[in-house]
């Protein structure tokens, strides 16, 4: 039988899936690391970390599967997005990855734009403004703050890509991550010649760029001994996570969203033309279907709300251990009804990227009342986290594109209270479908395509993806949402001066 293998470097950890080419998926691993904080606004992660995580999650998958190891015949490889691993001549990572949610870039945005000749010239060229969590940025950071480490860069890869360095000894990346490093010419598909001479940076510091179902490479010696795996294995361009869960979704076609509840929140929807939002708040990248796009908002702080919540504050909750400890605090969440009790929360906690573009937004409770208990402020961290999702949604729907269809992904869709959640914020029924792991299922998807088993990304979706759920939307509790809403949108323009000040005392 033939396995297909799909690996998924998340913020919060690994997780690696087996399917056999008719989609269905026979393990999954995951491990988790941490993120480290060295400043407020600052991420980091040490790539090594990734790397241990890829190797314990594949070799579980591969034990508990009891497949041959020349059965395995191509892997994806998925990541959080916009991370800079940076390395030197002999492949030595510098310092630790700054991640896709780091805020310390805000001048070297403002470098890049000038250089470019303004905002809109940056547009013209990479299809997006310029934001502290995109990569370009990082580079400069790295010449304007580290100058020495900076004369020691010889390449900078992208998270997935570093875990393809070490499993095939290649430099190389794909289109629709190498969008999110400000660096690609969205609408050509390959790196803008124009913006890094304009940046000064050395194109020779990038890798090849492929599409997503290209093959780019095959597993090293040493790579295939340390997995338990052959040398034929093929390694695939695979996708950043948005839209590696997007195939994983289905959503390769207009009229179907897709919703992420990660560490970040996610809202996407595909192209068949570049298409923009004429005020910068939604991303336009190449999607990982060839010749295709997409347009998506993102949260920076989004599942991440609720694992600050119940790590950092609530530090657990008596008799629950820590596997369990995202649903026993959301249980007791639905003991509190809709709207929290008239309280809300600004998810805002590492700033803001969709639809405030401000490093500077800072979380907050509002509306705090002596009746309001645990249960409301948790379920007001999930109710703010679902309300900045629904601003992306509303950018969407003002664009006239299409949906018909919501499907709800990442690790905080699997609880149930948060899809019910989302439908009655979204206003909408929500679909969850069969297989949960969205990012890794749709790069085992597209390792299948680049080994032909399938001749098309929309043909490997159709014939394996299937909705398991349906949440339809509650009237009485989207009512009330509906009357919140337009009161959480205003606090962050009447906190906004607020929140700069702020900032700066942290
Ligand atoms: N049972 C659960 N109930 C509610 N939220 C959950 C649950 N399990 C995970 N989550 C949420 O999912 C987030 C992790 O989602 P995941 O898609 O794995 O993220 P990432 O890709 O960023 O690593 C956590 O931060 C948490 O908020
Ligand atoms: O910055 C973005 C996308 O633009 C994030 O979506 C990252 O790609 C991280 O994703 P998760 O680890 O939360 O899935």
């Amino acid at each position: 039988m033939s396995y297909y293998l799909g690996i998924d470097i998340g913020t919060s950890g690994t997780k690696s899936l087996l399917i056999d080419s008719e989609g269905t998926v026979h393990a999954e691993a995951s491990a988790e690391y941490p993120l480290h904080q060295p400043r407020a606004g600052w991420t980091e992660q040490d790539p090594e970390d990734w790397w241990k995580a890829t190797i314990r999650t594949v070799r579980q998958v591969i034990q508990i599967a009891k497949c041959k190891p020349g059965d395995v015949r191509a892997i994806g490889l998925s990541g959080q997005m916009h991370g800079s691993v940076f390395l030197d001549k002999q492949d030595k990572v510098i310092r630790p990855a700054l991640l896709w949610n780091d805020q310390r870039t805000v001048a070297e945005c403002d470098e890049i734009t000038t250089r470019a000749g303004g905002r809109k010239a940056l547009i013209k060229m990479v299809a997006n403004p310029a934001l502290t969590g995109f990569t370009a940025p990082k580079i400069l950071w790295l010449r304007n703050r580290e100058p020495r480490n900076f004369d020691r860069l010889a390449k900078v890869l992208l998270p997935k890509d570093e875990i393809r360095r070490r499993l095939t000894g290649e430099y190389a990346s794909e289109v629709s991550d190498a969008s999110g490093t400000l660096l690609l010419d969205v609408v050509k598909r390959k790196w803008s010649k124009r913006l890094l001479s304009k940046l000064e940076l050395d194109p020779d510091l990038l890798p090849p760029v492929y599409e997503s179902e290209d093959v780019t490479g095959t597993l090293s010696k040493e790579a295939a001994e340390t997995l338990g795996l052959t040398t034929d294995c093929k390694v695939v361009g695979g996708a950043g996570d948005c839209a590696a869960g997007a195939v994983g979704n289905g959503v390769v076609k207009r009229g179907i969203l897709s919703t992420s509840v990660g560490t970040s929140g996610v809202m996407f929807v595909h192209s068949d033309t570049p298409q923009y939002d004429s005020e910068g708040r939604l991303h336009t990248f190449c999607h990982a279907v060839r010749g295709k796009w997409h347009m998506m908002g993102v949260n920076l702080t989004s599942g991440g709300a609720l694992q600050w919540w119940v790590d950092s504050i609530l530090q657990g909750l008596s008799g629950i251990g820590k596997k369990d400890r995202y649903q026993g605090a959301t249980n007791e969440a639905a003991n509190a009804a809709a709207g929290s009790g008239g309280l809300l929360f600004l998810p805002y906690l590492n700033g803001e990227r969709t639809p405030h573009a401000d490093p500077s937004a800072r979380g907050a409770f509002i509306g705090l009342n002596t009746t309001h208990q645990r249960a409301e402020m948790t379920r007001a961290v999930m109710e703010g986290v679902t309300f900045a999702l629904r601003d992306s949604l509303e950018i969407i729907r003002g664009l006239d594109v299409p949906v018909r269809e919501i499907r709800a992904s990442g690790g905080g869709s699997k609880n149930p209270l948060w899809r019910q959640m989302q439908a009655d914020v979204f206003g909408k029924k929500v679909s969850t479908l069969e297989v949960e792991q969205g990012p890794a299922f749709g790069v085992a998807l597209l390792a299948a395509v680049g080994d032909q088993a399938y001749k098309s990304i929309a043909e490997a979706c159709k014939a394996t993806i299937k909705v398991a759920e349906q949440t339809p939307a509650d009237r009485k509790a989207t009512k009330t949402y509906n009357q919140l809403y337009p009161i959480y949108q205003r606090l962050y323009g009447n906190l906004k001066e607020d929140f700069a000040e702020l900032a700066k005392l942290q």
